[in-house]
């Protein structure tokens, strides 16, 4: 399988008041095109920073990234930005959606920046990704209108509107109740077995049972990992079990 992410001796510190922190520590790992990867790992053990590095959000101090055989780590800003946002798609904790735009407007903005006269296109693109979704009747709505949950999909439906190659979550379903977590949960397994590659960074060992890999992350190490397989290989409880398992000897 091809490697869509190579990242090889990757090493982040962040400036503290003395001195620096290393936060991320001789990292190697591949993440395969078509694979769904979480991260687990006590709090503070740098899953975000993984992410963020991974994606070229953050630069690393030491080491090289490879996005889809092009190297992050020699890209300028400008280059970086356009990999980003053409290439990837990102979902966050928190919602990031802007209050004064409707949903729709809000799941078009980033795809007009490269396609400005084919607002219309983007728009009816936009409906089909809220349908799929299971959302579409909450498309002119203002973001105050509608539930976490329910805002968490129109996100995604964003990450999606360029078609990326790859999506990056982190702590996705972090802020939302277990009803609304499996919905999104569904979401991702969705986009994922239409071969788009998920990286996600998660708390929750039932989230995390439902990606096919699992990468565990302490002291700014992956000290260990666990492969799934796809979810309709076996049952999720005992999924859930060997991760939960797993983590516990990890936190040791
Ligand atoms: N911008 C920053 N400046 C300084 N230190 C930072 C910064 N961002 C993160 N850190 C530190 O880096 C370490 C790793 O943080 P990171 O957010 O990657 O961990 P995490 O495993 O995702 O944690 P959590 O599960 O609590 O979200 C922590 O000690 C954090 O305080």
């Amino acid at each position: 399988m091809k490697k869509i992410i190579n990242g090889q001796h990757i090493h982040k510190t962040f400036a503290a008041v003395k001195d620096k922190i290393t936060v991320l520590e001789d990292i190697s790992v591949a993440i395969y095109e078509g694979e769904f990867v979480s991260v687990m790992g006590p709090s503070g053990s740098g899953k975000s920073t993984l992410l963020y590095t991974l994606s070229g959000m953050d630069t690393i101090d030491h080491g090289e990234i490879t996005f889809n055989g092009q190297s992050l780590t020699a890209c300028g800003e400008t280059e970086l930005a356009d990999i980003r946002r053409q290439q990837m798609g990102f979902v966050f904790q928190q919602p990031t959606f802007l209050k004064n735009l409707a949903i729709i407007d809000n799941i078009v903005l980033p795809a007009l920046r490269d396609n400005r006269k084919k607002g219309k296109e983007l728009a009816n693109k936009a409906k089909q990704l809220l349908e799929k979704t299971g959302i579409g009747d909450l498309a002119y709505r203002m973001t105050n209108q509608v539930s976490g949950g329910q805002l968490q999909r129109a996100e995604i439906c964003r990450a999606l509107i360029n078609e990326p190659k790859m999506i990056f979550a982190d702590e996705p379903t972090g802020a939302l109740n277990s009803r609304s977590a499996e919905e999104i949960m569904k979401n991702f397994l969705q986009i994922n077995q239409q071969g788009r590659t998920i990286l996600l960074v998660t708390h929750d060992a039932k989230v995390a049972a439902q990606s096919e890999r699992v990468l565990f992350m302490k002291d700014g190490q992956i000290v260990d990992e666990l492969h799934l397989g796809k979810l309709s290989n076996s049952f999720l409880e005992n999924r859930t079990e060997k991760v939960t398992s797993k983590m516990l000897k990890v936190e040791m």
